[in-house]
């Protein structure tokens, strides 16, 4: 392929990421849990689903704004959590930062971020929300303390991950036998060589009998900031995520890293939404890769939608201005998608605008090409 003129879409960045990493960091970045059917179908189930454009209805002005938490953002296109974005690019989280904080949305930050959280919001230029991403550990002063940083340091609420109690196995990154470099420091926590292993990460500071009573309400107690729980593809834990006073749920599976034929993250999203009842929001994460793709999200009743991979492509390629590019060329589509299907605003976005998935014909094959299946 030629990039000589730049990298035109998001496919475009992540064959230039690829070709540009490591291969273990690589392999960390992309890689899906086991048969990688839920990364693959987080995917493909995007293109199940047809937009029904309405035309003649004067679209010369489009706006994204829209509001998340109560607070205005300019757009509902945020970054998600990723550890380690120093093995993308050397300056790592800070060089994020400053490109969500251009874009003016939310910034996921996650606890294995290589960069600390008071660094990284310093980078902020007001315009953008950050968010602390949490795993709770055994320990709980541990998350506590990170806890009082963030509080301090002006994040605007607590994201819980909680599809990982213990990490899904990937198999890329066992072939290559793959633990994060010696030189890189998870600076939102102390940590010793042997504990920064991915083992040791989740299995000996990682609380396996975390539940929604010592985990979410345990948060609940300790600080006032909006909890958020992100890994949700279930009408049920989005009952008990009202019950548990949550503020949102992030439907998500991870990327397809944790539970490998977990649901896609766009068709567990209506189920999640009419759960909800507006009592709570909800956002979703998981192979947005087109501004077609964020206007299906927010279709289906996602508030906002996050994006990771594309993010961390667009970091290996050019660091900050690459993630600017990548979310950039994502936010261009979505105005273009509006323009396309007649919506001048995020709130006219509704179901009436795609159909539902009745012909599952699209599939993708483990070589991300596209197949069509009868
Ligand atoms: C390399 C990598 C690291 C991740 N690290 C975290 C993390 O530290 N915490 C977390 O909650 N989710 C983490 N995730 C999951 C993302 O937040 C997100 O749910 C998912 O990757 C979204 O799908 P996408 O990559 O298709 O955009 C990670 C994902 C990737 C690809
Ligand atoms: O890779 C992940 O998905 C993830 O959440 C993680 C974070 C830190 C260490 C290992 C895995």
């Amino acid at each position: 392929m030629n990039h000589a003129g730049g990298p035109v879409c998001i496919k475009d960045l992540e064959t230039i990421a690829r070709g540009v990493m490591p291969s273990g960091a690589w392999g960390y970045y992309d890689s899906g849990a086991n048969d990688e059917q839920t990364k693959y179908s987080n995917l493909s189930a995007f293109d199940e689903y047809r937009l029904h454009p309405r035309y003649l209805r004067d679209v010369s002005t489009v706006s994204t704004e829209t509001t998340v938490l109560g607070q205005r953002v300019k757009t509902p296109l945020g970054v998600a959590p990723c550890a380690m974005h120093k093995l993308a690019h050397a300056d790592g989280e800070l060089a994020t930062s400053r490109a969500a904080s251009g874009h003016g949305s939310i910034m996921i930050l996650s606890t294995y971020a290589t960069a600390s959280l008071e660094k990284v919001i310093a980078e902020g230029d007001g315009s953008t929300q950050y968010w602390m991403q949490l795993y709770v550990y055994r320990e709980r002063r541990v998350s506590e303390a990170i806890v009082r940083r963030a509080e301090k340091a002006g994040f605007k609420a607590l994201v819980l991950t909680v599809d990982a109690p213990v990490l899904g196995r990937r198999l890329i990154d066992a072939r290559n036998k793959f633990n994060p470099p010696d030189d890189l420091v998870l600076e939102n926590f102390a940590q010793d060589k042997e504990s920064k292993t991915f083992g040791a990460l989740f299995g000996a500071n990682g609380d396996q009998s975390l539940s929604w009573e010592n985990g979410v309400a345990w948060l609940q107690s300790i600080t006032k900031l909006p909890i958020i729980v992100k890994g949700i593809l279930t009408k049920e834990d989005t009952e008990l995520a009202i019950k548990y006073g949550c503020a949102g749920v992030i439907v998500s599976n991870h990327g397809g890293r944790q539970l490998d034929g977990a649901l896609s993250s766009i068709d567990a999203l209506p189920q999640v939404v009419a759960a909800a009842q507006d009592k709570l929001e909800v956002y979703m994460d998981g192979g947005i890769r087109r501004g077609t793709d964020i206007f299906k999200a927010l279709a289906l009743g996602a508030r906002a939608v996050f994006v990771a991979r594309p993010v961390l492509w667009g970091l290996a390629y050019k660091g900050e201005r690459g993630v600017r590019h990548a979310l950039g060329l994502l936010q261009k589509e979505l105005e273009l998608t509006m323009m396309l299907t007649g919506t001048t605003s995020i709130e006219q976005i509704d179901r009436s605008f795609v159909y539902q998935p009745v012909n599952r014909w699209v599939r993708y094959n483990k070589r991300g090409e596209l197949v069509a299946k009868l």
